[in-house]
């Protein structure tokens, strides 16, 4: 499976919601989208998903435009934060009804999940809480096993051993089934193990694109003098800086050769690593 986006605008009115968005996701792999309140998650999600065209530029999967393109739109199953407030069905009803139009959907993996998160299945969704129609997201977005799955902020509502139990089984299932799952969140921290890869999106613009792993050894925090961490991170991209009396910590983000570590070390400055949601913070922070 191959997603990609090409100089995708999109505008609502006058003002641009995305900019100028390109990337590729080329491997069955968790996507963690990331950005700030208004960055433009929802917007593109909602392009990825079909909901919406773009205003200009291109998305396509596996090659096919999907806006109104059902043999596309039936690879693709778009999670979000839907209001149930109308749907007199149940679990079971509901379930039957996907089962239609996904065709890897898989009932008995569903009906494990509908135990696993404890969901009553004879009372109409309309009366679930928040948390339990998040649930509900997460069982249809896992069990219909699309190539492209899309989750944006699927886990509003959930409590922390709900969020747990859907960590754990997308892992797992992702392990068995592998497809292209795509996480928007503001739960760096919580989520960060999750990711293969990193999208920060930031005023509708694609800030970076990295694998997690690459991401994060690009950060680091230097400590000690304050001299010597001048000296040190004068000519490298700072992202954040305190001051502790005579020493400094500096984080700073870009590659770091072994040289340069061991000199670091060897001058006495302390250098620790820095992790995905500091990056998100002081990456974004930034460029504002
Ligand atoms: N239906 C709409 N009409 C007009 N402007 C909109 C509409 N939906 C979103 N926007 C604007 O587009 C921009 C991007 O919004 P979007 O919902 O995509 O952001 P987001 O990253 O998903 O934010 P959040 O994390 O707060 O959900 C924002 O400036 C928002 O105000």
């Amino acid at each position: 499976m191959n997603v990609k986006a090409e100089k995708v605008q999109l505008k609502y009115g006058k003002d641009f919601a995305l900019k100028d968005i390109s990337f590729e996701l080329s491997g069955e792999k968790i996507y963690g989208l990331l950005g700030r309140n208004g960055a433009g998650k929802t917007s593109l999600l909602s392009i990825l998903a079909s909901f919406r065209e773009p205003s200009s530029g291109t998305i396509t999967i596996n090659g096919e435009i999907p806006f109104e393109n059902a043999k596309v739109m039936q690879q693709v199953a778009f999670l979000y934060n839907k209001d149930y407030k109308e749907e007199s069905d149940n679990v079971i009803d509901m379930l039957e009804d996907i089962q239609r139009y996904r065709p890897n959907f898989d009932k008995n993996y569903a009906e494990y999940l509908v135990d696993r998160f404890k969901l009553d299945r004879k009372k109409p969704i309309k009366k679930f809480s928040k948390g339990m129609q998040s649930s509900l997201n997460v069982i249809m977005g896992l069990a219909s096993r699309a190539p492209v799955t899309i989750f944006d902020e699927v886990y509003l509502g959930m409590d922390a051993p709900s969020r747990d139990i859907f960590y754990r089984e997308l892992l797992e299932d992702q392990g068995k089934h592998p497809r292209i799952i795509i996480l928007s969140t503001h739960l760096v921290s919580e989520m960060d193990y999750l990711f293969d890869e990193v999208m920060i999106i930031n005023q509708g613009t694609i800030l970076l694109h990295e694998e997690i792993d690459t991401l994060l050894a690009k950060g680091a925090t230097i400590t000690g003098n304050a001299d010597l961490v001048n000296d040190f991170t004068s000519n490298k991209k700072q992202i954040n800086m305190q001051e502790l009396g005579t020493a400094k910590s500096v984080t700073i983000y870009g590659e770091l050769s072994d040289d340069e570590r061991e000199a670091a070390l060897e001058s006495g400055l302390d250098l620790a690593p820095v992790s995905l949601h500091e990056l998100f913070i002081h990456l974004t922070e930034e460029e504002n």
